[in-house]
């Protein structure tokens, strides 16, 4: 298959958090949702997030992409600090650097597919020839080529999801983030899309940060960290040598 994006600058940056703290609610309900975390993520590493209901995870990735900001701590990406970001500049580091793929109904469903995919490139001022143009060579890359024209509404939620994939990496991003992107898909399509993300994020030099509950999900990826009560419990790097799944991990923070 061909690549479709510009080749990845070599090296790049990483992501990098020190002591995240984020606090829910007010004085009389308070939910102490991270609890000092502190994570690097590597240009073209792949890292699952996993955990308990409860313990963080979502939080920390919509801190990690400046969706949310924290109580307290740093997030840095490219000589920024995301955390202190105004939000117009928040925004535009959104459109233009990160790259997001959520579980299911984040299609358009008036817009055919590849308007869908070509759409943070539009947002960014590309025009609608050069974005769709782009876009449809990741559709194809992606293995959605004859369907452009389809609406969501005329997707399998695998080809649905390999769309919202298309959406995610057609800015040539540093950092895709996705959370739960195979929980609304059955176990062997899940497997297929997930094949699709990692290795067409891996191909275009992006890093991946992978929210799941699925260990399955964590296999794919070179390093898994667990939480627990809004901390990092316990990190796993995948061994090229032997299959291996996050429970044979043992914890190293
Ligand atoms: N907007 C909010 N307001 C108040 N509390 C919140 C809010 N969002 C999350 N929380 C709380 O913060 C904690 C962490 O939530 P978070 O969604 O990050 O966990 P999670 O590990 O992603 O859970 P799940 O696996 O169930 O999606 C939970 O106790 C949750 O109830």
């Amino acid at each position: 298959m061909t690549q479709p994006a510009p080749p990845p600058t070599p090296g790049g940056s990483p992501l990098v958090a020190t002591a995240l703290t984020k606090v829910y609610g007010t004085d009389q309900a308070t939910t102490h949702a991270l609890a000092g975390v502190s994570l690097t993520i590597h240009p073209g590493e792949s890292l699952a997030i996993m955990g308990p209901s409860g313990s963080g995870k979502t939080t920390l990735l919509h801190c990690l992409a400046g969706i949310l900001t924290p109580t307290s701590g740093t997030v840095a990406w490219r000589g920024e600090d995301v955390a202190t970001l105004s939000e117009t500049r928040r925004t535009v580091l959104r459109r233009q650097d990160f790259g997001f793929v959520f579980q299911s109904g984040q299609l358009l469903p008036e817009l055919p597919a590849v308007e869908n995919a070509a759409l943070p490139l539009m947002l960014a001022g590309t025009t609608r020839a050069e974005a769709t143009a782009v876009a449809a060579r990741w559709l194809a890359h992606l293995g959605l080529a004859g369907m452009e024209q389809r609406r969501p509404g005329e997707l399998s939620g695998g080809q649905a999801q390999r769309v919202a994939i298309a959406r995610a990496l057609v800015g040539s991003p540093g950092v895709v983030f996705a959370d739960e992107p195979t929980g609304a898909l059955d176990q062997s399509t899940g497997a297929e899309v997930l094949d699709v993300l990692t290795h067409a994020t891996r191909a275009s030099g992006a890093a991946l940060v992978v929210v799941t509950h699925d260990a399955g999900v964590a296999r794919h990826c070179s390093r898994t960290v667990t939480m627990r009560d809004g901390r990092i419990s316990g990190e796993f790097r995948a061994d090229p040598t032997r299959s291996a799944s996050p429970t044979d991990q043992g914890a190293v923070r």
